[in-house]
């Protein structure tokens, strides 16, 4: 993987400034911060009859969102970051843009929503009429063709899952993909994909910035497994936990119609098991839910058989969701498979789902001779190629208004996402620093307990480490909701 000397030592990306009260703004970078003779132009928006009409319709310059919500009455007021939307003057003329879109990494309902909406913006708020599609993630910079992006081309998109550009995973050169936008003369480069990706878009920025050029460059996150940190969520998170009730749906139905009927349901979630959690406490019909943050076993007191055993005793059917990247290490342990890892350098996962299935059926048949009716069903690619539902086609096409309107104003070097329902600019160091998951110590993984009536597998003790160890780190936003909501304890 190229990336720079400069793309190496981060420096670039972070700016930050403090104000009375123990106000911190973790600001991104701005084109003016390196380009002392910047031209300005009024916002074209001024003009536009849809949005004079709204009173205080512009970003006040000041506006920042705080990153927590609920405080102490001492507390410090804690860090901040950019409001996004539209500012009073931009920095690109509107036939100076020349932009560019790619998408990269896994699939993910509502990439094309998000492709469809930054060509409409750039077109109809800002008049830009050059937009490149670059084909097939990464690569496509340096290693294909580019296709013409116009409202009409993109106009039904939106209905269609996967993406229209073509995505992959490695292939990420940053001299090679910076030559390429200089050589292609891009001046706005928008990047819409997960942690890897955004990692790939801060070399590319430092990269740009150390040639000081004129170019901006937006991030627009995306993951199904919603692993990104500082946003409440991210696009095709819902979809993807309201197609995963019918996969649960069935594998009920089934279960319910046979003796010790079980259904087994995997879903996506390489590191995380917040689709896995959200399904489960949305269908109400899961008996247990496995994810990686939680560790499981299978035998002896207090393992997974035992109260496969007893809820099957108890109800004469059961349903378990596992999230795909729970189990790996019992799994790897007793198949002797190596580590291997795909293109970008993500772990590539063994089908948990059916180990779990075979092992469940070897047990029950072999050591308690129980008649045991086992369905396993596996919807993870069909849910991550559906188009979006409604409530992620709106966020989509507000993370990508913020995005269009954040490059107009010179802002790069940021990810747009949405903050305690806020839209932000988060600077790239605040996005790829860590990656998001469930905290078990946390409000919500108990409510999954309480509702599956599952056993947690793991001991006081255990239990305590793990809650040390998580002190330190804030809870996620999408976990904890005392960040957004009063207390229902
Ligand atoms: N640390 C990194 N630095 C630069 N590029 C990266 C990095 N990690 C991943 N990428 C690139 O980002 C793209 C997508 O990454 P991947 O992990 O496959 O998906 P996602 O962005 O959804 O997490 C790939 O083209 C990959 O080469
Ligand atoms: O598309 P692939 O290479 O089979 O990868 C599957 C992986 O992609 C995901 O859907 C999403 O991962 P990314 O967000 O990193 O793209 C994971 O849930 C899953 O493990
Ligand atoms: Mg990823």
């Amino acid at each position: 993987m190229g990336s720079s000397p400069a793309a190496r030592g981060r420096n670039y990306q972070i700016k930050v400034s403090e104000g009375p009260g123990g106000y911190i703004l973790e600001d991104v970078p701005h084109l003016s911060d390196y380009i002392h003779d910047l031209n300005t132009y009024p916002n074209p928006l001024r003009s536009n009859p849809a949005y004079s009409v709204v009173k205080q319709y512009f970003v006040d310059m000041d506006d920042t969102v705080p990153e927590k919500i609920i405080v102490h009455k001492d507390t410090p007021r804690g860090v901040h970051f950019r409001r996004a939307g539209p500012r009073q003057k931009v920095c690109f003329s509107s036939e100076e843009v020349s932009a560019c879109i790619v998408t990269c990494g896994g699939l993910c309902p509502g990439l094309n929503t998000v492709i469809r909406e930054i060509v409409h913006s750039l077109d109809y708020m800002y008049g830009v009429s050059k937009v490149l599609g670059i084909d097939g993630g990464y690569r496509g910079f340096y290693a294909k063709n580019t296709i013409t992006l116009t409202p009409k081309v993109v106009n039904h998109i939106h209905k269609r899952g996967g993406t229209i550009l073509g995505s992959s995973r490695g292939g990420h050169d940053t001299m090679k993909i910076v030559d390429s936008i200089q050589d292609r003369g891009i001046n706005q480069v928008y990047i819409i994909g997960g942690d890897g990706t955004q990692k790939g878009a801060a070399s590319i920025y430092e990269e740009i910035r150390r040639r000081g050029l004129k170019v901006v460059v937006a991030g627009i996150p995306k993951t199904i497994d919603n692993d990104i940190p500082v946003i409440d969520r991210s696009f095709g998170f819902d979809t993807a936990v309201e197609e995963a009730q019918r996969a649960i749906n069935a594998a009920h139905v089934e279960a319910e119609s046979a003796d010790n009927g079980l259904g087994v349901v995997k879903l996506m979630g390489r590191y995380c098991g917040f689709i896995a959690m959200y399904a489960t406490l949305a269908s109400r019909d899961v008996d247990c839910c496995l994810i990686p943050e939680s560790p499981f076993y299978l035998e002896g007191k207090g393992g997974l058989f035992e109260y496969v055993e007893k809820r099957l005793k108890e109800n004469g059917h059961m349903v378990i969701v596992i999230a795909e990247g729970a189990g790996q290490e019992l799994l790897k342990k007793e198949t002797a498979l190596g580590d291997e890892i795909d293109a970008s350098g993500n772990k590539l996962l063994k089908d948990v789902g059916l180990w779990l299935s075979q092992r469940i059926k070897d047990h029950f048949s072999r050591k308690l001779k129980w008649p045991l009716t086992l369905k396993y069903i596996d919807p993870t690619y069909m849910i991550r190629a559906i188009p979006s539902n409604a409530a992620d086609n709106v966020y989509c096409t507000l993370l990508a208004q913020s995005a269009v309107h954040g490059a107009m104003a010179g802002y790069t070097g940021f990810t747009s996402g949405l903050v305690h329902g806020r839209h932000t600019y988060i600077p790239f160091n605040r996005i790829i620093e860590k990656q998001n998951n469930v905290v078990i110590t946390d409000r919500m993984f108990a409510r999954l307990l309480s509702s599956t009536n599952q056993p947690s597998f793991l001991s006081a003790k255990q239990i305590a480490e793990i809650a040390n160890d998580e002190c330190e780190a804030p809870p996620s936003q999408l976990l904890d909701d005392s960040q957004d909501k009063p207390s229902d304890n």
